[in-house]
């Protein structure tokens, strides 16, 4: 693949209302990104810098990471039906928007990109040819055309020559904002809104990439289950065998820390899909946390930050130096880089056969649950739908205690559906393949410390290599979960997390609390007899 294409492909953008554009640059090459990039004359945010390990750093503003609260869909024939509308009962991210607030966010967008020098990337969305997008992003940053580079599958240029017309379009109108939301009833002057009947995605106010990374998957989230192809927030690697497994987690949980394995094949870190033929990525790149990162801890990430990987937020000295445990702009600094920066992926294209383990990622700050548990077939579909993961005090403002977040699909903020869709899929999916799940912690126990990352990378090489199913088994009480008693190369203590506490009561106490927030989330979920079934599956008090 030649990953540098840059035609010079005449393309008309007044068809989107974008006018007297001075010059487009064209899928342009990772050497003109890094020239444009570091050119002394760009301003603020605008202008990276370079890093001793050959990557660009830039600073992406005000936001350093995604704003959900200003995320919208217009409600229209296609949407109304569909859409897993916020409602009171159960709250998300897809707000409605009417058609006249869409039409003055898109002439807000347009201006901001009319007159002038534009990047115009065209990529896909997904792996597999059946299904996936041809985007198209319209934006005036070259980083962010870097990022989406980065990030979506870069065509060929023989599959660049014959794009065609695109199945999506973004606009990206960074710099500017929305001024008159309040009178359209929205939260702020940042938008990240869609048209699914326009098929058009608009950003403004706001420079964080991972809001068109992102965006996108909500939008597969949006066509895949309705073809009844499994839509998931995962990770997912190979392993010798052919082997495939999935690990899904909301952030910060370990998807593309675990599953960049130099053992297992790579597939993707992030977002993938489940259809007849297996499990397939739907990007080009992997995005990495940065904060604390350590060649030792994970040397293939380390190894991937070079020429063409894109550094964000993170702190870089005069001289080019970098300080990974510096967070003081953010926590979520960051890498982008395409995935063939890690060297044992699956090639060409980034798509496997069937997956026999599903492994969820939580990252309990409360130190109840096991390092890992075996989930029963009725366990899997309540632990997906509860979706568990910890915020850690002090990650958010306000926030002084670790707090539940129950994320439904390990993924509630993607969701364009209702979650028990991405559950009916995934479900579907794993009967027929004969697929087992299993629930690894990777967050705290009752010493107060994170589990290692080299316990579970053990727990995890466990798993993929069928050894768990030959443990001794014992059942943790409260959670009823079945978990082994000793596993290769895993400190035995910390299998029990009551072992872990000076005095097991504590544990108990902490699993009843816990309990009792799983019990309450799962309420949504109970309207119908196959949700009020799974009840018995959950915590018990
Ligand atoms: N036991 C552990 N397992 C996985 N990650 C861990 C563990 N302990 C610490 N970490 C850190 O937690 C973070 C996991 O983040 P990441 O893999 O990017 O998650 P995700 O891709 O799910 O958002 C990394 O910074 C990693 O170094
Ligand atoms: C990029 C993101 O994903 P993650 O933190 O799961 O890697 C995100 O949620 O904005
Ligand atoms: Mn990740």
């Amino acid at each position: 693949m030649d990953t540098n294409a840059q035609t010079t492909k005449s393309i008309s953008l007044e068809k989107y209302g974008i006018v007297n554009v001075s010059e487009i640059i064209y899928n342009p090459s990772y050497d003109y990104l890094y020239n444009e990039e570091l050119n002394p004359a760009l301003e603020g945010f605008e202008r990276g810098q370079l890093s001793e390990l050959g990557a660009v750093n830039v600073m992406t503003g005000e936001f350093t990471g995604r704003s959900p609260k200003d995320k919208y869909i217009v409600k229209d024939s296609v949407t109304e039906n569909t859409i897993w509308w916020n409602s009171d009962k159960a709250a998300n991210d897809n707000k409605p928007i009417s058609q006249d607030t869409w039409n003055a966010l898109k002439e807000t967008t347009v201006k901001q990109l009319s007159n002038k020098k534009l990047y115009v990337v065209d990529a896909f969305c997904g792996a597999n040819e059946n299904t996936r997008l041809k985007v198209r992003f319209i934006m005036e940053v070259a980083w962010q055309a870097h990022f989406v580079k980065n990030m979506f599958i870069r065509p060929t240029e023989a599959e660049l020559e014959n794009f065609g017309e695109p199945d999506f379009i973004v606009m990206n109108g960074s710099k500017t904002s929305f001024k008159d939301y309040a009178a359209h009833g929205l939260n702020s002057e940042v938008y990240v809104a869609f048209n699914l009947t326009e098929k058009i995605q608009l950003i403004g106010g706001t420079w964080y990439g991972g809001e068109m990374k992102k965006g996108l998957f909500s939008m597969m989230n949006y066509y895949l289950p309705l073809q009844g192809i499994a839509s998931m927030h995962c990770s997912a690697n190979k392993g010798k065998d052919g082997d495939v497994a999935v690990f899904f987690g909301l952030s910060g949980t370990g998807k593309t820390t675990l599953s960049t394995d130099p053992k297992r094949e790579l597939i993707g870190d992030d977002e993938h899909g489940w259809d007849n033929d297996g499990v397939f990525n739907f990007e080009g790149g992997c995005y990495a946390k940065t904060i604390d990162l350590s060649k030792e801890n994970e040397p293939d990430i380390f190894g991937a930050i070079k020429r063409d990987a894109l550094l964000e937020n993170v702190t870089v000295d005069a001289n080019g130096k970098i300080d990974f445990k510096d967070g003081s702009v953010t926590q979520n600094t960051r890498v982008s880089y395409p995935i063939n920066h890690i060297e044992n992926i699956v090639r060409p294209v980034s798509k496997a056969g069937h997956a026999t383990k599903v492994i969820f990622l939580t990252a309990d700050a409360f130190g109840v649950m096991p390092p890992v548990s075996k989930l029963t077939p009725e366990q899997t579909k309540y632990y997906f739908l509860s979706g568990f993961t910890a915020k850690l005090a002090g990650t958010e403002r306000g926030v002084t205690q670790p707090e539940p977040t129950f994320s439904a699909c390990f993924g509630k903020a993607f969701l364009s559906l209702h979650p028990t869709k991405y559950g009916e899929e995934l479900v579907k999916k794993m009967e027929q393949h004969n697929a087992t799940a299993y629930m690894v912690n990777t967050g705290w126990n009752g010493t107060g410390k994170r589990i290692s990352i080299k316990d579970t990378r053990a727990i995890i090489d466990a798993i993929l290599d069928g050894s768990i199913e030959n443990a001794e088994t014992k059942t943790v009480p409260v959670f009823n979960f079945v978990v082994p008693t000793a596993l290769p190369n895993v400190d035995t203590n910390i299998l029990d997390p009551r072992n872990t506490y000076a005095d097991a009561a504590e544990w108990q106490t902490k699993a009843e609390d816990l309990a009792s927030r799983f019990i309450k989330n799962f309420v949504q979920y109970t309207d119908n007899e196959e949700g009020k079934s799974l009840v018995a599956a959950g915590p018990q008090l």
